[in-house]
């Protein structure tokens, strides 16, 4: 198992569990994350939903590039590209609160799933970017569409994206990306975050997240993250990309 997946009090814990490889996902992660969804999706007895990763140094390194760099053209990028956007848009469109618990580095794709969160909690300790374009590609799974219906300022949303630099807590806390930031032990950054919202009924939860939902139906967020799955594809069979993820890969 690529993931430890739990339920206590009411709270559905997705930890990726390859903390090796800096929590990277590669396809049994999404396969793990599909199943998590399907039974999520048909348990009423969930209040929230948390995603995380494990060890202390790594929340998610977005996709495993040594496992995609078999993959070359755009055709062929499309398929993984916009089967993890879909399991994105599924996991924003659960009917509670979804809490991104980002207990250490959170890059590339790794952002794009903390943003399909309602909430990102963030250890003091973390850093985080939208690094894609450091790979001459841009957001794959969705990611953009996510920030952009879901930050205030569409200049710091282009600036996030386009600069792709990695950020302290602090600075994700200012643009607006981090909910709250929490020092030392994780699971004591979620009992914390979660301690006042506990004392509301689940049912308030649960009808802001319906409000929340027709507003992206509305707005048509799954097309356009299918769409921006897509224009990353376009750029996925680049030299300039291939160069990049084979220096990584090679250590160049
Ligand atoms: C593909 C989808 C696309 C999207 O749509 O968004 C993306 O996600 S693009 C972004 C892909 N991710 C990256 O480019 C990040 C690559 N990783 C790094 O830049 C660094 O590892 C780090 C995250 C900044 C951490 O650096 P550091 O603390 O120095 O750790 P190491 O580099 O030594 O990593 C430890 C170990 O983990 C392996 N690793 C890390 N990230 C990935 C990854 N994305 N895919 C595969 N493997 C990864 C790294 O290779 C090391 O392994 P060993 O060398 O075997 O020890």
């Amino acid at each position: 198992m690529v993931s430890i997946q739990t339920v206590e009090n009411g709270i559905a814990m997705f930890q990726i569990n390859r903390p090796e490889k800096m929590n990277a996902i590669n396809f049994a992660v999404m396969n793990e994350l599909d199943a998590f969804l399907n039974t999520i999706e048909a348990n009423e007895q969930i209040n929230y939903v948390v995603i995380t990763g494990s060890g202390d140094r790594a929340f998610c390194a977005g996709g495993d590039l040594a496992a995609f760099h078999q993959i070359q053209t755009a055709k062929e990028a499309y398929p993984m590209l916009s089967r993890m956007a879909g399991l994105l848009y599924r996991l924003a469109s659960l009917p509670v609160p979804v809490i991104a618990l980002v207990n250490g580095t959170a890059v590339g794709g790794g952002c794009e799933i903390a943003s399909a969160c309602d909430y990102r909690i963030v250890s003091a300790k973390a850093k985080a970017g939208f690094i894609q374009g450091t790979l001459a590609i841009t957001t794959g799974w969705g990611g953009a569409t996510q920030l952009f219906e879901k930050l205030q300022r569409p200049d710091k949303v282009m600036q996030l994206l386009s600069e792709a630099k990695i950020h302290t807590a602090n600075e994700l806390l200012q643009i607006g990306w981090a909910s709250a930031v929490y020092e030392g032990d994780s699971k004591k950054g979620l009992a914390k975050f979660l301690e006042h919202m506990m004392t509301i009924h689940p049912n308030v939860h649960k009808t802001y997240k319906k409000l929340a939902i027709a507003n992206w139906e509305r707005a048509d967020v799954e097309n356009r993250m299918l769409h921006e799955a897509q224009e990353c594809a376009r750029l996925w069979e680049s030299d300039a990309h291939h160069e990049a993820v084979n220096r990584f890969i090679n250590k160049l």
